[in-house]
């Protein structure tokens, strides 16, 4: 059985084949897009439809794209999806995240090998059993990326859920039992920071058979806060804007 996709206009990125390239970094923020375009060659605008904002660029002269994911996995999932449609086959999710564990401090880079799937999106595509880890090829860019770049950076998974408020103030919440409890499990466990997209896409680039990593600057850190340590924050993405660039580069070069 062989299924076929549209390479026509997509209903939400508003592109169709031809206007990105295979290479595509997935921020969630649109107004990160413009920051991220400004590394590329002759970055044009290619679309802007509803949290969809996406420019189209080059670096070494091979086209390459931002497209804007929107917050959460479902906006996510349809990202990719209709990305991969028109061509596109390897994405670098740029993100923000909440540190977790007590050595990620805010300001680090934090380079996702896989993500906890307590979100929703996921479940729609795959079954709990399978797990969503990043493609090894982009994640060993962004690896070799962050060295060159000399940023502290950490290699682990990450936590996704579709509550932000749920990390944030989960004794408010009337599943606090809940949240609690398996936050408490996923510190346990080695988490090393929360967001919200990455295992949507890695679920979405298994079934698509596409290549996707995420690199996350940590904004700050609730456990070192709640242990009186010390918590700096950072809300400038431009590091793990620079070591995603750099990855794309290193793939370009591996997969002439
Ligand atoms: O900064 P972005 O990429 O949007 O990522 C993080 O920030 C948002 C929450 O503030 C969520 O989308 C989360 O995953
Ligand atoms: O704490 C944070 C910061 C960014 N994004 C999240 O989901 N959580």
């Amino acid at each position: 059985m062989s299924t076929v996709y549209s390479k026509d206009v997509q209903y939400h990125i508003n592109m169709k084949e031809g206007d990105v390239g295979r290479y595509v970094i997935l921020p969630g923020d649109p107004k990160r897009c413009e920051k991220i375009a400004k590394h590329f060659d002759n970055p044009v605008l290619a679309a802007d439809h509803r949290e969809y904002v996406t420019y189209t660029g080059y670096l070494d002269g091979v086209k390459v794209s931002v497209t804007s994911t929107g917050i959460g996995g479902p906006s996510a999932a349809i990202a990719l999806e209709e990305l991969a449609n028109i061509g596109a086959d390897t994405f670098i999710r740029v993100g923000t995240s909440g540190g977790m564990d007590v050595n990620v401090m805010g300001g680090d880079l934090v380079i996702a090998s896989g993500a906890i799937r307590m979100e929703g999106t996921s479940r729609e595509y795959a079954p709990m059993e399978f797990p969503a880890v990043s493609d090894y090829k982009v994640l060993n860019a962004l690896v070799e990326a962050s060295e060159n770049l000399g940023k502290r950076y950490h290699v682990g998974v990450v936590q996704c859920k579709d509550s932000f408020y749920g990390q944030h103030s989960p004794e408010i919440k009337p599943v606090s039992y809940d949240l609690m409890n398996k936050w408490e499990a996923w510190l346990r466990l080695g988490a090393l920071a929360s967001e919200m997209e990455s295992a949507a896409l890695f679920i979405v680039g298994a079934f698509r058979k596409v290549r996707v990593g995420a690199v996350l600057n940590v904004v700050a850190n609730q456990e070192r806060r709640k242990l009186g340590l010390d918590d700096p924050q950072e809300h400038d993405t431009e590091a793990a804007i620079k070591a995603a660039i750099e990855a794309i580069r290193i793939l370009i070069k591996q997969d002439k």
